[in-house]
């Protein structure tokens, strides 16, 4: 049976964000995952994420100056200490919240600066930051993004997600295949989670409609399809993981928000919540 966390950072956006975890369990969500929790003090999210009864199965490193068009820091050259400083600061949240994936974007190229150059910073980076996470007992993630929605950015395909993570050879680096990038960028989505899975490199799924990023149940992708391949490859193979609902809800507070779009996932909510 699939196991769905709430991404926090784009569902229940009618509320206030603290707020969200208490959505989320009204509605029979038994896990949380979101980006980044930066701007707020670790252990009141603690105590929501607590009094809630939720898991917290993922959150984000900080991806460095977004405002300002950063999106990660792993894989950019000359930014060594900043992305030291990030990996800490996750370890710590991730510490307060019981959250055992954390993931760290690879960032976008800077103009004029070598791809070849980013992707050797980026697995020195990623070695390093490996081992922090073995000694804090956390996975990282490294996740494929489509370069529709985030130009520049410097990992888009799985096949390279895995070829990271085979070369740096540790079980405290993992892929995170987000179904709906990966659809946007390769399609034959599938196979590619009958031929991945199994490879015990994925550490999570995240999905969401294809091409709007709404709800599952709307757009190209044929998810009921997915969970069942989902459920019968990880019976095979014992992948355990969980899957991220990762999408921006279709209703918005006046005409029923984020809980009017559940329909889809229902039937793995909580009972009599
Ligand atoms: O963009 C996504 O799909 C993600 O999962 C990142 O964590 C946030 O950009
Ligand atoms: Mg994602």
């Amino acid at each position: 049976m699939p196991r769905f966390a709430a991404n926090l950072s784009m569902m229940y956006a009618e509320h206030a964000f603290p707020d969200r975890f208490a959505a989320a369990a009204r509605d029979g969500f038994q896990a949380v995952e979101f980006m980044f929790p930066y701007d707020w003090q670790k252990d009141a999210l603690a105590t929501r994420l607590q009094d809630a009864g939720l898991l917290n199965v993922l959150m984000n490193a900080p991806p460095g100056d977004w405002l300002a068009g950063e999106r990660g820091l792993a894989a950019l050259p000359g930014r060594q200490d900043a992305f030291r400083s990030s990996i800490d600061a996750a370890l710590s949240y991730a510490d307060a919240f019981a959250c055992p994936r954390i993931h760290v974007m690879a960032g976008v190229a800077p103009e004029g600066v070598d791809r070849a150059l980013c992707l050797d910073t980026y697995k020195e980076n990623l070695s390093w930051a490996a081992d922090q996470a073995r000694t804090a007992g956390r996975t990282l993630l490294i996740e494929p993004i489509n370069t529709r929605d985030m130009p520049g950015y410097l990992l888009n395909r799985q096949a390279d997600a895995h070829a990271i993570v085979s070369d740096i050879d540790s079980p405290h680096l993992r892929v995170q295949m987000d179904l709906y990038h990966c659809q946007i960028m390769e399609g034959d989505l599938t196979t590619k989670l009958r031929a991945l899975l199994p490879t015990g490199r994925v550490g999570h799924l995240q999905i969401a409609g294809v091409p709007d990023r709404h709800e599952p149940d709307q757009g190209e992708v044929n998810y009921a399809h997915l969970f069942d391949v989902i459920d019968t490859v990880s019976a095979q193979c014992g992948w355990d993981g969980w899957i991220g609902a990762e999408y921006r809800p279709r209703y918005g507070a006046e005409t029923g928000g984020t809980t009017r779009g559940l329909g889809w996932v229902q039937p793995w909510l909580k009972r009599g919540s």
